[in-house]
């Protein structure tokens, strides 16, 4: 640590949080203005809320910049003076040089991360800067010249600062990495938008990280369509999505939506869990003809045709003739509830016809006695008849997806009519109590019945009619007042030439004025909008999609413009991936491409080697990352008795979690319980949140996050219970940052030897 250096550069540091303060100071002078900007018509208001919502981003972006600005420099060889990266863009008092701060995300902030000694691309030195607050607490130099004496360990970007900050105890909140994002991780962040960039990586190799950062740089460099489309970013479920919560927002990004597998249905919070045959059985891409058969399923003539009576006629429809309005409506739309006016008109109309038949008028005749109004009058009288109505219902009823997905689940004969070709035992998989809470394996089919059955806004859009015709017979006699007291000033003074909003409006623009501009952000808008579709979207964790899943997220973003980042050997659910192409093939052939990450920045290299033994040990094919530090601190084996399980585990995690950061306990389901009951105050389940305190999870919870210490509970019984226990085992044993100790009732598990020789 060169202290003169350090405070060598605190007044370049000073400088720039001035000119930060500048810059915020005039974005709220900005913001102030633009509220204050006349509006005399529908564009100008636009124009105002645009201009309001852009300044408002500013500020947010330049308050969450406040918070570690500067992260480094660059000594380059062709400019006298060094160039500054930070978390903004700041602006130099002469326009013609390089800007006061360069944001990370600017082409020209680059090579502060991916210049080597061996592709040195014009730097000759590299400093990472940290400061607390506003004033420097360390700088750290990288000279890029060739070192002869480098070992074979992965090539890092300045290393200090990265181990300073691998080593820092967990919060239970992620961080953001842009003052030590390496090489590798820096050419997927900022790869090209289009297509599908998948991130196969090991745990601990930055996935998460990467993929967030990857949407701040895109958030950045195509900030104007994605503020319009918006960018959304799923996670497996709401315990992950507020461990990560707090990146975006760090980076100055706050108009993302964030959706947990459960929750991408706009107003469904799908918190029900199904066995695991069963979310894999509703996660093949088959459900979709199943979904099919059950919307024709509901489209039904009754046997045998049907009698009614009407206006004390009786009259009597024939099955085929029934089947022919079917025809109608199946012909007007593939969708049934946008069909349904279709199919209820032939009905009317054969109601009509037999009713006039009936009672001695044939409509078609020559000699017809009624006239096309007494006909119409009848037509009428035969929609509005109960009896009539209640046909229509019942042989196309309006659906919802919810409705027709639960009467579809809770009936094991309809599940029959649909399923052609299935087992009995599939069948009964699908089948489920009445009552039971949507999971998110429900998700995607509740979301493909919204195609399937379509939404009849002909209701909604003749009230929107209704409302604008009000609102422009207000407007009209708003301007005709107006016009009256015109005419009495003018009289006045009749050598005005002051225009008054009458000459300016008319009633169609005065009420478009007072129709209010809808000011939400995209994601705003989108968490609220089932059509929405998305300018890009980024999965993590997406091993675990089912094909259903996918097919959801292909609809959700027809560009095909997606970040998707997993592991194949950490895939813990029976309908997850086990091969990218498979996964992604059906949705994006052709249209996708593979980048790799090989460096664990999480895992000390001491439990990675155990960890990488289960690997070994399963069927994946993916290949365990390399650690990037070791701590000499070995993982530690305990073996106890069934009775003792319980309380040995809970004194390992205390005396772990005694040394510093977070701490979880990982247990197979069947350890849950007793376990849980042996460590009072530990919090479980999804709002287990260890920023609060020890947790316990199961393996599948664990997925994604990390603590400084982790108790493995059962290794045999993890191996055992789960459905792909070895990639449950591999996420267990991959969630230590720092300390990790095994319990086991009865022998190791072969996978780990290596820590009985411990
Ligand atoms: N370049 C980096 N600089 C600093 N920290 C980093 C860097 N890359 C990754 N990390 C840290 O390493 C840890 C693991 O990262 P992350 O959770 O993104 O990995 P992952 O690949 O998603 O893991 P998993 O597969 O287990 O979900 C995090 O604490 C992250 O902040």
């Amino acid at each position: 640590m060169q202290d003169p250096e350090r405070a060598a550069e605190q007044p370049a540091v000073d400088d720039l949080y001035r000119r930060l303060d500048a810059a915020r100071e005039l974005a709220v002078m900005r913001f102030r203005q633009a509220l204050a900007m006349p509006v005399i018509n529908p564009q100008s208001l636009g124009e105002r809320e645009a201009a309001a919502r852009f300044q408002s981003a500013r500020i947010t972006a330049l308050d969450a910049a406040d918070h570690g600005l500067v992260i480094g420099r660059l000594d380059r060889e062709a400019a006298p003076q060094p160039l500054y990266i930070g978390r903004v863009g700041l602006p130099a008092d002469d326009p013609a040089g390089d800007p006061a701060l360069v944001d990370w995300r600017a082409p020209a902030s680059r090579p502060f991360y991916t210049a080597t000694a061996f592709r040195p691309e014009g730097v000759v030195r590299r400093r990472h800067i940290r400061t607390r607050g506003r004033a420097v607490t360390a700088v750290n130099d990288e000279v890029l010249t060739v070192d002869p004496e480098r070992g074979d360990g992965p090539e890092l970007t300045g290393e200090a600062a990265l181990m300073a900050a691998l080593t820092a105890e967990r919060t239970g909140r992620m961080t953001d990495i842009v003052a030590t994002i390496q090489a590798e991780q820096d050419a997927i962040i900022r790869s090209d938008v289009r297509g599908v960039l998948v991130v196969q990586g090991g745990p601990g190799t930055g996935k998460t990280a990467v993929a967030l950062h990857r949407a701040a740089y895109l958030l950045y460099t195509h900030r104007e369509r994605l503020a319009r489309s918006g960018l959304l970013v799923v996670g497996p479920t709401p315990t992950f999505l507020r461990y990560i919560a707090d990146v975006l927002p760090a980076l100055g990004e706050t108009g993302v939506l964030l959706s947990g597998l459960g929750q991408l249905r706009p107003g469904l919070d799908a918190r029900g869990t199904d066995a695991p045959a069963v979310a894999e059985l509703k996660g093949r891409l088959a459900m979709v003809d199943v979904l099919k058969a059950a919307v024709r399923d509901r489209e039904v003539v009754p046997r045998g045709g049907r009698q009614l009576v009407v206006d004390g006629v009786r009259i009597s429809l024939r099955g085929p003739d029934l089947t022919s309005c079917r025809t109608v409506g199946r012909r007007a739309s593939r969708m049934h509830n946008i069909a349904r006016p279709a199919f209820a008109r032939a009905v009317v109309d054969l109601v009509t016809d037999r009713f006039l038949g009936r009672i001695g008028n044939d409509v078609r005749g020559a000699e017809s006695l009624l006239s096309r109004r007494d006909v119409d009058d009848v037509r009428r009288e035969m929609a509005a008849d109960a009896g009539v109505r209640e046909l229509i219902d019942e042989m196309w009823p309006l659906l919802s997806p919810e409705q027709l997905l639960r009467d579809l689940l809770a009936d094991p004969d309809r599940i029959r009519r649909v399923t052609k070709g299935w087992t009995d035992t599939d069948r009964a998989l699908l089948h489920r109590r009445a009552g039971a809470e949507w999971t998110p394996a429900d998700v995607p089919l509740l979301e493909e019945l919204d195609e399937l059955l379509g939404h009849d806004d002909s209701a909604e859009r003749a009230a929107e009619a209704r409302r604008r015709r009000q609102a422009r017979e207000h407007a009209q006699e708003t301007l005709d007042l107006l016009y009256g007291s015109r005419s009495h000033d003018a009289d006045e003074d009749e050598e005005s030439e002051e225009l008054t909003a009458v000459d300016l409006l008319d009633a169609e623009m005065l009420a478009d004025r007072e129709t209010e501009v809808d000011v939400r952000s995209a994601a705003e808008r989108a968490a609220t909008d089932r059509t929405w579709t998305f300018g890009h979207v980024v999965v993590d964790e997406a091993q675990e999609l089912s094909p259903m899943t996918w097919r959801l997220l292909a609809r959700k973003c027809p560009t095909r413009s997606m970040t998707v980042v997993g592991d194949l050997a950490q895939t813990g659910s029976l309908a997850g991936a086990t091969d990218w192409a498979q996964a992604l093939g059906p949705h994006a052939e052709g249209q996708w491409r593979l980048a790799q990450l090989t460096v664990n920045y999480r895992t000390p290299t001491e439990i990675m080697d155990v960890a990488a033994d289960v690997l070994a040990a399963s069927d994946a094919v993916a290949a365990a990352p390399r650690s990037v530090r070791s701590t000499g601190v070995p993982p530690t084996a305990h073996r106890v008795t069934e009775e003792a399980l319980a309380a040995r585990t809970a004194e390992l995690a205390a005396e772990l979690a005694a040394q510093g950061g977070t701490a979880a306990v990982i247990v197979p389901p069947s350890r849950h319980e007793a376990v849980a009951t042996a460590l009072p105050g530990a919090q479980t389940g999804p709002a287990a949140d260890s920023s609060r305190g020890t947790v316990v999870l199961l393996p599948g919870e664990a997925k994604g996050l990390e603590f400084d210490s982790v108790v493995v509970v059962d290794p045999q019984g993890v191996l055992d219970e789960g459905v792909r226990g070895h990639s449950d085992l591999y996420v267990a044993l991959t969630r230590a940052t720092q300390r990790m100790a095994v319990v086991h009732p009865g022998d190791l598990p072969d996978e780990l030897s290596r820590l009985a020789d411990a």
